[in-house]
Parts: structure tokens; C-alpha cells; sequence
């Protein structure tokens, strides 16, 4: 029994049991031969057994042996099973039709059991040497799952089937979080190790019928045919985060590795296969975003975030070179003295396709995408070639305030930009003020600290932006070199309503002048919020209560307007 099963099977369709019995003999020996009288039980028998080779015969009542063939050729399952005609129609035309429907081989009765033998022989290699290549087109070397190109068929497939049944279809990207570091720390050996793992783990998730495969890099789906609602791919998501827990062992070590995943649904997110997989990627962006190692179902606004971001990322390109990137200029206040002490160089976009940008809009791409490398050395240069301008024509104005980003310190040897420009503008260092976020300190990164106190050895001022937003410590402003605080306009805002956000001002304050720190407050516009400010002893005021950003034209005028009353 066993060893019939391990022959190649073959089936025959004859209607009649003496052209059977022939091809039997021939074949018994060396083959599993099935049998079919008529062209229904060879499609039944053909669906369930999938023989590797079909001799089929044309002339038969009701279903002959062409319409046979062409419904097993319309079948993504039983397409590429070989089929021989054998027949007694050896017209040359019935031999073209034959092949013009998809036939492998034609032979004519009577047969010789020679031919029969090579001719089955033939088809079974030809078809081997096709899976074996169909293998490696399909699937994945390293994991043995499906690769992308299969995993877009089976989706195809899963949407057609679903608008037949009314059925939804689910499909899960998923992301392993930070697998580059792995493979950039560890090699590419263990990251291998990694993905292999993670494509068991995944395999381990579904059920019979769901298909889990790797697009590429650490990328990976999950199509969940036949769902009835959208929620009944929740559960997978959930087994998958779970089942990541677990820590991997890897050369040696454990780690836990943890995934993102993006849920898209067919029909309801869209029932084409392309835009499901983006906007299950979309998804999954989503769940990096928000901290990784979590599941979100697609929902239509992130399509428009994507498209806004990718159409910023794109305009971004050349905007420096084209002027679109203008500085507007915001007064700062003394409180004291009620003057005008400097302001602070804020970056505008002005799109032609986009119109006017927020700079929280388009920093973090700039960021991301590099460009604020040239796009903060325009804002450095231009900022202390203007305002050192107008400085010699107005000597009460101290300081230009620059944000620096995290990134600035990061790549680009910030020192040595700062005294070019020095030099180049004339500005004196005294002068210029840097603005750094307090995310820069994180880490602790030496790099940076050795910067900020070469900037600080300088004579450049530091000051820290954002006060208390984020990860504030007093250690930090001990330990760097900083000259002043600026606190965050979000507690300023309702400063006059939340006791809280007073007693943090009240506290921030204190802090700062207790390490010998000025502090200043943004977003400030009303009188109350001023007094009050006043009342704890905050050094500079910047807000809309003076002026709002303005081109430096503007700023010029204002100040001279300011000057006359
Ligand atoms: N509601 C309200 N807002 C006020 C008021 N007074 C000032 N603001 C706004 O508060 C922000 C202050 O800048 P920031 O905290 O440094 O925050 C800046 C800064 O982090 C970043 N940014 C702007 N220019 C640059 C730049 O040249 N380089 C870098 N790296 N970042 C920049 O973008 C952020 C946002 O800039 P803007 O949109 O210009 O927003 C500015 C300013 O227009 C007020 O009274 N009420």
C-alpha cells in the first residue's frame, strides 16, 4: 500500500473498459493508476487525488474528453497537472485542437506500450523541473514561506472567493521592531536566525487554510481567507504579539523581539489587493508609531496623513534651493525693562503645491529624510547675517534665538558650521543662542555633551527648549552647560485656570534661578498671563501679546514702530 502510494499516481479516462484495461497494463507496474469512465468522475477524482499525469481520451458520452480538459485548465488547482490525449481521432486537426487547449502530449490508438511508457516518463520529468523552478519563484529560500509573489496571488484568489461567499478577507503586515539593530550589531547570520524563528512563531498563529508569508527584509503577511467580521482577525494580531513574548535565543544570548502589525480587511478598507496592502502597511506604520509591539486596524484618515506626509517629503526636495524656506523673526521681551531683548528665527514654508506648512509639520521630515542638514545651516546663516544687520542699526537687540535640531548634533559637525558663520556674518558669538530640545540629552551621549560645552567655551548661549514636555531632570541642566530655560507654551497656556500648570511654572522657575539659570516663557497672549509670569519673577516673555512671527521686512518696521511710541 505505502508503496503505491510513493508511485507517481496516474489516472486514465476511458469510457471504455477495454481502452482502460490496455493502458492499465502498461502502466500498473511503475504507477498508482486511477480510473474514470466518464468526464465528471475524472474532474471529482482529479480534484481530490490531484494525479500527477492524466491520460485522457476525447470521444465520450455526454462530457468528452476536450471540455474535460479545458474545465481542469480553468482551475487554478488542476491547471498544471500534464494531460495526454489518447484517441482514435488522428485527424491533424483534432491534434491541434488538443494542444490549442492545453494538452501535453496526443496519441493516436492504437498505442504502442513503449510510447505510452516514455510519453508519461517525459511529462512527469518536464513537470518536476517545473516545480522545482516554480519552488524558487514562489517561495522564500530562507524561511520556506511564501514569497511575495505567491502571497499576491493567494490574496487575489481570497478576494475573488470572498465576493462569491460574502465573506471578508483579513489581511495582517507585520514588522519585527528593531531588527536592523540585530542584524547591524549581531550579523546578518543571527538575523537570519531571527527571521527564521519569526516565521515559525508566525506559521504557529493560523489556522488551516490562512497564509503566512515574507515579502522581504523583516516584512511579513498573514492572509486570513473567509472571515465573517472585521474583528475576527483581532485575535490573530493579539496570539501573534503574544506568542513574540517569548524571548529568542540568538548566538548565545535571549532576545526579545517584538512585532508591529497593521490590519487591513477586504472588502471594507478596499478589495483590491494593492491598495490592501498598503493600507495594512499604513496600519502597521501606525503601531510603530505608537510605540511598537501593538496592533491597529486601518481606518481611512491615516490614508490621508500618508498621502500629506508623502506629498511633504516630496515638495520638500529642492524647497531650499527654489526659496520656498523663509525665517520669520518673533520679539522677545525683558520683563523687567519691558524692551525688546532680541527674538527668535522661525523657519516657513511657503508651498506652491502645499501652501503654507507648519514648521511641527515638516522639521520631523526634514529630520528623517536628512534635508535638515542644509535647511538648518540656511536658517543659521541667513538668521545671524540679517539680525547682525540690524543690530548695528539697533544696539538694544542682545540675542537671536536658533532651534537646533537633535539630528544637527548628530550629523553635521555643528561647532565648526557655528564659527564659520560667525565668521562670515560678523556676528559675535555673545550674541547667538541656540535652542536645543531636551530629547537631545537623552542617552547622555558624550558626543554631544563635548558640542554644548565647546559652544558653551564658545561663549554661545544654550538654552533648553520646551521645559517640561518631556524628560526635564535637573541633572541635566546641572550637568550641561546651559544658560536658560524656556518653558513650554502648553503650561502657559492655561496658566491662568490650572493651579497645576502655575505651581510647575512657579517650581520651574525657582529651579532655574536656583542654578543660575534665566527663564523664559512662550506662547504667551494676554495681559493676566503676563502679570502673572511677572508675579514669579520670569525673566523674558515671547508670545502673541507683542507680535506673532513675521517676515524680517516686517520685524524691521515693527521694531522702529515700537521705537517711536
Ligand atoms: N499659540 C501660540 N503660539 C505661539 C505664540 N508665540 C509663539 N508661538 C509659536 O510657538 C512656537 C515657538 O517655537 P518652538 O517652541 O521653538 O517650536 C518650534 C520649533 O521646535 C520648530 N522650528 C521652527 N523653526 C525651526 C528651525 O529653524 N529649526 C528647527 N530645528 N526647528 C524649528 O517648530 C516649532 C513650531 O514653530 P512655529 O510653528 O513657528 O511655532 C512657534 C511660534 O510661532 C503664542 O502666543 N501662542
Amino acid at each position: 500500500m505505502t508503496e503505491s502510494l510513493d508511485k507517481p499516481t496516474v489516472l486514465i479516462v476511458d469510457d471504455l473498459p477495454d481502452g482502460i484495461q490496455v493502458l492499465n497494463q502498461i502502466l500498473a507496474d511503475e504507477y498508482r493508476v486511477l480510473f474514470a469512465t466518464n468526464g465528471q468522475t475524472a474532474l471529482t477524482i482529479t480534484r481530490e487525488q490531484k494525479p500527477q499525469v492524466i491520460l485522457l481520451d476525447v470521444m465520450m458520452p455526454d462530457m468528452d474528453g476536450y471540455q474535460v480538459c479545458r474545465e481542469l485548465k480553468a482551475n487554478p488547482e488542476t491547471r498544471n497537472i500534464p494531460i495526454i490525449f489518447i484517441t482514435g481521432k488522428d485527424q491533424d486537426e483534432d491534434e491541434e485542437m488538443g494542444f490549442r487547449i492545453g494538452a501535453a502530449d496526443y496519441l493516436t490508438k492504437p498505442v504502442r506500450p513503449t510510447t505510452v511508457r516514455v510519453r508519461v516518463k517525459n511529462q512527469l520529468q518536464l513537470r518536476r523541473s517545473e516545480e522545482l523552478i516554480l519552488r524558487q519563484a514562489l517561495y522564500d529560500g530562507l524561511t520556506g514561506l511564501p514569497n511575495r509573489s505567491l502571497a499576491m496571488d493567494r490574496l487575489r484568489y481570497a478576494i475573488l472567493q470572498e465576493q462569491r461567499e460574502y465573506t471578508k478577507t483579513g489581511l495582517l503586515f507585520i514588522d519585527l521592531d528593531n531588527f536592523k539593530t540585530i542584524n547591524d550589531t549581531l550579523g546578518h547570520d543571527a538575523g537570519d536566525q531571527v527571521l527564521v524563528d519569526a516565521a515559525k512563531r508566525l506559521r504557529q498563529c493560523i489556522r488551516k487554510g490562512d497564509t503566512v508569508a515574507r515579502l522581504g527584509g523583516d516584512e511579513f503577511v498573514i492572509i486570513l481567507p473567509r472571515l465573517k467580521q472585521v474583528n475576527d482577525s483581532i485575535p490573530v494580531a493579539e496570539q501573534i504579539l503574544r506568542s513574540f513574548t517569548q524571548p529568542m535565543p540568538i548566538a548565545g544570548m535571549d532576545y526579545v523581539i517584538s512585532t508591529s502589525i497593521g490590519i487591513a480587511i477586504s472588502p471594507d478598507d478596499s478589495n483590491d489587493y494593492k491598495q490592501l496592502l498598503v493600507n495594512a502597511d499604513t496600519a502597521m506604520y501606525q503601531s510603530k508609531n505608537a510605540g511598537r509591539n501593538n496592533y491597529h486596524l486601518f481606518n481611512e484618515k491615516m490614508n490621508q496623513h500618508v498621502n500629506r506626509r508623502m506629498q511633504m517629503e516630496t515638495h520638500l526636495h529642492g524647497a531650499l534651493e527654489r526659496g520656498e524656506l523663509l525665517i520669520y523673526y518673533q520679539p522677545i521681551v525683558d520683563v523687567l525693562s519691558n524692551q525688546v531683548i532680541g527674538a527668535e528665527a522661525l523657519l516657513r514654508w511657503n508651498s506652491p503645491q502645499l501652501g503654507w506648512v507648519s514648521p511641527e509639520a515638516f522639521i520631523d521630515i526634514a529630520e528623517q529624510t536628512g534635508l535638515i542638514g542644509p535647511i538648518g545651516a540656511f536658517v543659521l546663516e541667513q538668521g545671524c547675517r540679517q539680525f547682525w544687520n540690524l543690530r548695528r542699526a539697533d544696539g538694544r537687540l542682545l540675542s537671536l534665538a536658533v532651534n537646533v535640531s537633535p539630528q544637527q548634533f548628530r550629523r553635521e559637525d555643528l561647532t565648526q558650521q557655528v564659527k564659520k558663520v560667525l565668521q562670515m556674518t560678523g556676528m559675535q558669538p555673545g550674541n547667538l543662542k541656540l535652542e536645543v530640545t531636551e530629547g537631545l540629552l537623552l542617552g547622555n551621549q558624550d558626543c554631544i555633551k563635548d558640542a554644548l560645552q565647546t559652544l558653551h567655551e564658545m561663549n554661545i548661549r544654550l538654552s533648553m527648549d520646551d521645559f517640561g514636555t518631556g524628560y526635564s531632570s535637573l541633572s541635566y541642566l546641572r550637568n550641561f552647560a546651559f544658560d536658560l530655560v524656556k518653558i513650554d507654551r502648553s503650561f502657559i497656556k492655561e496658566i491662568t485656570q490650572r493651579p497645576d500648570d502655575e505651581a510647575l511654572v512657579t517650581a520651574a522657575i525657582a529651579m532655574a534661578h536656583g542654578l543660575g539659570l534665566e527663564v523664559i516663557a512662550e506662547g504667551v497672549e494676554t495681559q493676566e498671563q503676563m502679570a502673572l509670569l511677572t508675579s514669579k519673577a520670569c525673566d523674558q516673555i515671547q508670545g502673541y501679546l507683542f507680535a506673532e512671527p513675521m517676515p524680517f521686512d516686517n520685524f524691521v518696521t515693527w521694531l522702529k514702530e515700537k521705537e517711536s511710541l
